[in-house]
């Protein structure tokens, strides 16, 4: 394969309450998706954590120094793949962030995106979660340039807002990775629609990635880890539990839905814009 030609596998993980278990099986995972020839490896969102932010404080680390970047950088340089980490709680002085970090196949961390929209909602008899109870949103967006082409990071929440996405296209990605732990109310309604929708606005490849379902956990995630192509159907999709998906990118297939449909190039700036930051 070539770099306009490759493969990407999203690791759904069984995450539990043992961080040294979770980052182990993490690890054994990225040289199982390196083996099947994968070159963009993804971890789902909190990873190395239950998710829920009571556990955050606990499970978080410094980055890089802490546990959980050294075993990735370790993983990326011996599979001499590009790992999108998923997600980790992160500790910096004395705050709080979802945050994903990414390496190159030199196991160099070239990129860390802390999570810009926090996941605050309620809906009454079903779901409350507020991770800004003890996280602090980032600030920046974050694109990371690879021999692949440019990758956006968003990570779950992130994937509701379209201008992000949106931006990301207009900077010249080609794919964008969601890590991701939606849920069994927002899960079923929202999360094929959102991964489809993020991928037909902007005529690239969309990959959200979730843990496996476990029915013993507080939050119960969604799981369908899946990508989706340009043109707005799913090339890849995991089912419930633990497994990893495999879906082969393809840059002349979006060079030609972009040109047969070339509506990027037809936005009315006259009339709206997305505005660089
Ligand atoms: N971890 C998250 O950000 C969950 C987002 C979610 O479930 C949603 O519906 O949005």
């Amino acid at each position: 394969m070539s770099n306009k030609e490759f493969r990407t596998a999203l690791i759904q993980l069984l995450v539990s309450s043992n961080k040294n278990e979770n980052i182990k099986r993490a690890v054994e995972f990225i040289s199982i998706a390196a083996k099947n020839n994968a070159k963009i490896i993804s971890l789902p969102e909190c990873f190395n954590s239950p998710y829920g932010v009571k556990y955050f404080p606990e499970y978080s680390e410094h980055i890089p120094d802490g546990e959980t970047t050294k075993a990735l950088a370790n993983a990326a340089k011996e599979n001499k793949v590009y790992l999108i980490g998923g997600s980790i709680p992160e500790r910096e002085d004395d705050k709080l962030y979802n945050t994903c970090i990414v390496f190159d196949p030199e196991g160099n961390l070239i990129a860390k995106h802390r999570k810009v929209h926090l996941f605050d909602i309620d809906i009454p008899g079903k779901i409350t979660f507020k991770e800004s109870t003890n996280l602090s949103p980032g600030n920046q967006l974050t694109i990371v340039d690879t021999c692949y082409g440019k990758i956006g990071i968003g990570i779950c929440y992130d994937i509701r807002f379209a201008e992000m996405a949106a931006l990301y296209q207009k900077k010249g990605c080609h794919m964008i990775f969601y890590p991701g732990a939606f849920n069994l109310t927002t899960g079923p309604a929202h999360w094929e629609l959102l991964i489809r929708s993020r991928a037909v606005d902007n005529q690239l490849y969309v990959a959200a990635v979730s843990p496996a379902r476990c029915m013993d956990a507080d939050y119960k995630a969604w799981g369908h880890s899946s990508v989706s192509n340009p043109y707005g159907e799913i090339v890849c999709k995991a089912g419930s539990g633990e497994e990893v998906v495999y879906a082969d990118i393809d840059m002349d297939k979006l060079n030609e839905i972009r040109t047969n449909m070339p509506y990027l190039n037809q936005k009315r700036a006259d009339l709206y814009e997305i505005k660089e930051f």
